[in-house]
């Protein structure tokens, strides 16, 4: 599903990545971790074609990342960061913006599967006429994570989204996230999330490597 093979990366002539190889199948659920700055955010933007690679390839279900197939990949995937950029005025707006786009047109989503999404987010109706400049952190998080649901993405990387979250609502985002039929990616420092994940990766001397879970 989700494939690195050989990858290096690297950010003003540092190396975090070199011949780094992972592949990640359909509904598995991994987290990188490793030390401070060692690249785990990284990896994650390098398979959303953010960063580019000084070597190997990313496949997302067989198709090569490249200048040619990049949207194609983006719009296949939801990237869950730190302080999501949710790019509309209100939560509303935000919610529906990828359904004024031709891909997604015609199938916006009503009240009626909006409002129990928003719930076992642990979300409240009142959010939907806010500004998004003026929700939290964790509240962003969350509403996009719901933005991708309503989408029916089932990639998600996943870049620390419970730091910001109080216990029940953790809670609600893992029930999410951890859906059979989601492939997940995750960079997490949070024992329940990574107790949670079936694979758990580390970055070792630049590789990608294996850890017991
Ligand atoms: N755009 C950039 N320009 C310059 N350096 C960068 C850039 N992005 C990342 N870096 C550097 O690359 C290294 C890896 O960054 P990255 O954010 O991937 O680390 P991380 O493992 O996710 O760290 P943390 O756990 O602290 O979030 C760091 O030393 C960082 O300063």
């Amino acid at each position: 599903m989700i494939e690195f093979k050989n990858i290096t990366l690297k950010v003003h002539r540092q190396t975090l990545l070199d011949g780094a190889n992972l592949c990640i199948a359909k509904g598995e659920k991994v987290v990188v971790r490793g030390t401070s700055g060692c690249g785990k955010s990284s990896l994650l933007k390098c398979a959303l074609g953010a960063l580019p690679l000084a070597g190997g390839s990313v496949r997302l279900d067989g198709l090569e990342l490249s200048a040619a197939t990049v949207a194609e990949i983006r719009a296949r995937i939801a990237f869950v960061g730190q302080e999501p950029v949710l790019g509309a005025e209100s939560v509303r707006e935000a919610l529906q913006l990828p359904f004024t786009f031709k891909a997604h047109r015609g199938n916006a989503p009503t009240d009626e599967q909006i409002l129990p999404l928003l719930e076992r987010l642990h979300l409240s109706a009142a959010i939907l006429e806010k500004p998004c400049k003026h929700i939290s952190g964790g509240e962003k998080q969350r509403i996009a994570i719901a933005r991708a649901l309503l989408l029916n993405k089932t990639v998600f990387l996943a870049d620390e989204v419970t730091s910001a979250l109080d216990p029940a609502s953790k809670a609600a985002v893992m029930e999410e996230l951890f859906r059979p039929e989601i492939t997940l990616l995750s960079v997490s420092h949070d024992p329940d999330w990574i107790g949670q994940c079936n694979r758990v990766v580390g970055i070792v001397n630049h590789q990608l490597t294996e850890e017991n879970a």
